[in-house]
């Protein structure tokens, strides 16, 4: 029996020598590595925490005192050490072990994270609560360099240290976000780590100063006044320090003696105290230490090379995006590209190597890029904004405030909208439509295909307004890429299938899934339209009253939540122009959020499939129970 197996609750951590500790580490690694390579997941961040995280369990009583994980991507290990390891093989597949942190999963997990920079904020909030109630616990938020750029981090280090709060902020400094990290943080804590002054003892440093001699007031002031100087040089984490927090580091984060030597340290220390550990990311692997960008997230890939498994398939919206936006950028020398933190993920990179003083990358600050675009469409310049769906939410006052209000030309391209997949509920992409919906002056698209995506691309760059396109993760239809992208005509959809009894208006490419839909129906004798309405807003009114009125029977198929949405959408139009009586049916997200799996699952569960289309057809036909088949071919239609 290896000791892993031994591993069923932290306890069993606590028990272990140091040497049996290193030896843990190195079962760990394998087993996280074999996993991996057959779910897919966050494998170098994982390789990076391992002897933290053991370190963190043998300190620490789990779960009186609370970790919380900052994104969480990085928490397998401690999932594998509380009592979960026996379905660790189930990892971010459907009905299995999520691959973040979650409450409701076990109690090890104190905070739901997946979007960065929350993890001070929520523990602050804890400590906060755990001195209110007269309580006795520790609090840890485990931090990582690229989160450190978010705003929300800095907001709650100001506040906790104002506070003068008990809780630990672990600074996981690994020099990397998912690619470089951005910025005046990312160059301090490279001082930090390289400066051999900084591997002084602080203390012995303070001491130095201390014993400088004192003189008379005024000479007085110039000493402290220079000692201060000096301290910025020489004391380490003096940022950290003016901040409020005991800064404790840096630590070579790979030696578990030294971890737990300084986090018992931290522990017993009053007030906030940041622990810099330095860790190296993808440690024990060496494709992934080789390549932690390549390791952040992989899909399944070959363990004893590190070679992925998928085989070729049709071009990803992503790649497509990427290379439309650099043929846009030949064209037009206003255009630039902004990312948050997410070039690779986005399709950035060829645009950032082809254009690199029109490119942006602002680090992990989704408020901060929109509001930048804001500035660059005011000044005159085109601005295009790649992110993700989920990661958009956090924008949506920029959205409002400092775009729409100003009607500025800021282009959205909404990566990964709809469902993600294994990422699960964080990071599924369906409020976009609800959130912009509702904002006014937005022109938002939803392409049926890659190609068309290409042409929405070049509707919004052309648009003298804000302009948002969603699309979806992963390969696209496999539909030809040809010839050059032309402008949309704004707010028109298409039609393309005809049909008497049913109009089917479905976004994005379950077009496709409403096409197959079809085609079986019309095997069964009922005759259903198929309509890409292209544009969420403005909707092509015109389009949909006339089907409405042609065959008083629509269905609306979207992968985003019901409530605000495309169908939400349509029906609001339907009402306003007096066709409530036309029947419809609306397929999409009911009011839940959409756990971790396959998208292809993921689909079948909602019903988001041409078996699904066709059951909510055969509803709104069967609304009318009075009616036969051969009568619905004939039947006259009175409209709403
Ligand atoms: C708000 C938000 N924006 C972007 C992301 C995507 N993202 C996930 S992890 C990550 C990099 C985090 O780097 P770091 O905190 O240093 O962790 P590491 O992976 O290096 O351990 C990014 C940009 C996110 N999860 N949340
Ligand atoms: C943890 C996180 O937020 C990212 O790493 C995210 O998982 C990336 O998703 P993609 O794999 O879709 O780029
Ligand atoms: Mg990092």
């Amino acid at each position: 029996m290896n000791l892993l197996d031994k591993i069923k609750e932290p306890a069993d951590v606590k028990k272990l020598n140091n040497q049996e500790l290193e030896l843990l580490a190195t079962e760990i690694r394998r087993e996280l590595v074999r996993t991996v390579a057959r779910t897919g997941g966050h494998l170098a961040p994982n390789l990076g925490v391992v002897e933290l995280t053991l370190a963190l369990h043998s300190v620490f009583d789990l779960p009186r005192d609370k970790i919380i994980w900052d994104v969480g991507h990085q928490c397998y290990v401690h999932k594998m050490l509380t009592g979960r390891r026996s379905q660790f093989s189930t990892l971010r597949q459907f009905g299995g072990l999520s691959g973040f942190p979650k409450r409701a999963e076990s109690p090890y997990d104190t905070f739901d994270t997946g979007h960065s920079s929350t993890s001070i904020s929520a523990a602050l909030g804890m400590a906060l609560a755990r001195d209110l109630k007269g309580e006795d616990y520790q609090v840890v938020a485990v931090i990582g360099d690229g989160a450190l750029t978010g705003g929300m981090a800095f907001e709650a280090m100001n506040h906790a240290g104002h506070l003068k709060a008990s809780l630990i902020v672990v600074l996981n400094d690994n020099e990397m976000s998912i690619s470089s990290p951005v910025g005046g943080m990312a160059a301090y804590l490279s001082r930090l780590r390289t400066d051999p002054m900084y591997s002084r003892g602080k203390e012995e440093l303070e001491n130095l100063l201390n014993r400088l001699p004192h003189v008379g007031p005024r000479v007085l002031k110039i000493i402290d006044r220079i000692k201060d100087s000096f301290k910025y040089l020489v004391v380490p984490g003096m940022l950290f320090e003016e901040l409020g927090f005991t800064y404790l580091g840096p630590i070579e984060g790979h030696n578990i003696a030294r971890l737990k030597e300084v986090l018992q340290r931290a522990r017993a220390t009053r007030g906030p105290v940041l622990v810099h550990v330095i860790t190296t990311k993808g440690k024990g692997y060496r494709p992934a230490e080789t390549h932690p960008g390549r390791f952040h997230g992989v899909g399944p890939f070959d363990p004893d090379t590190g070679e992925p498994l998928t085989a070729g398939g049709p071009p990803t919206y992503t790649s497509v995006f990427g290379a439309e936006l650099v043929r846009q950028g030949e064209k037009n020398n206003r255009l630039v590209a902004i990312t948050a933190a997410m070039p690779e993920g986005t399709g950035l990179i060829p645009f950032a190597r082809r254009f690199p003083k029109r490119f942006f990358d602002v680090g992990i600050a989704e408020q901060h890029a929109l509001t930048m675009a804001a500035g660059l469409a005011a000044a005159g310049l085109k601005p295009v904004v790649a992110i993700y769906s989920t990661f958009l939410q956090r924008a949506v006052d920029q959205v409002i405030h400092d775009i729409a209000l100003m009607e500025l030309p800021v282009v959205l391209a909404i990566d990964r909208a709809g469902l993600v997949g294994e990422d699960g509920e964080t990071h599924q992409g369906l409020f976009d439509l609800a959130l912009l919906r509702s904002i006014p002056r937005m022109v938002i698209m939803a392409p049926k295909d890659e190609q068309e995506l290409r042409h929405m691309l070049v509707t919004a760059i052309q648009h003298n307004g804000p302009t948002a396109l969603r699309y979806p993760r992963g390969a696209g239809v496999g539909v030809p890429l040809t010839g050059a992208a032309q402008p949309l005509p704004i707010g028109k959809g298409e039609v393309l299938r005809q049909g008497r009894d049913v109009a089917i208006l479905a976004l994005g490419p379950l077009v496709y899934a409403a096409l197959a839909a079809a085609g079986e129906l019309a095997a069964r004798g009922i005759e259903a339209a198929v309509i890409n309405p292209r544009f969420v807003k403005p909707l092509d009114a015109e389009l949909i009253l006339t089907w409405a009125a042609k065959t008083g029977r629509l269905v609306t198929v979207e992968e985003h939540v019901l409530a605000g949405g495309f169908g939400s959408a349509v029906l609001e139009l339907l009402a306003a122009n007096g066709r409530e009586r036309t029947r419809v049916q609306c397929l999409g997200v009911k009011d839940e959020f959409v756990p971790q799996g396959k998208p292809a699952v993921l689909r079948e569960h909602l019903g988001l499939t041409p078996a699904g289309i066709i059951k909510a057809v055969q509803q709104v036909l069967e609304e009318e129970p009075m009616l036969t088949r051969h009568k619905l071919g004939t039947r006259e239609i009175s409209g709403g």
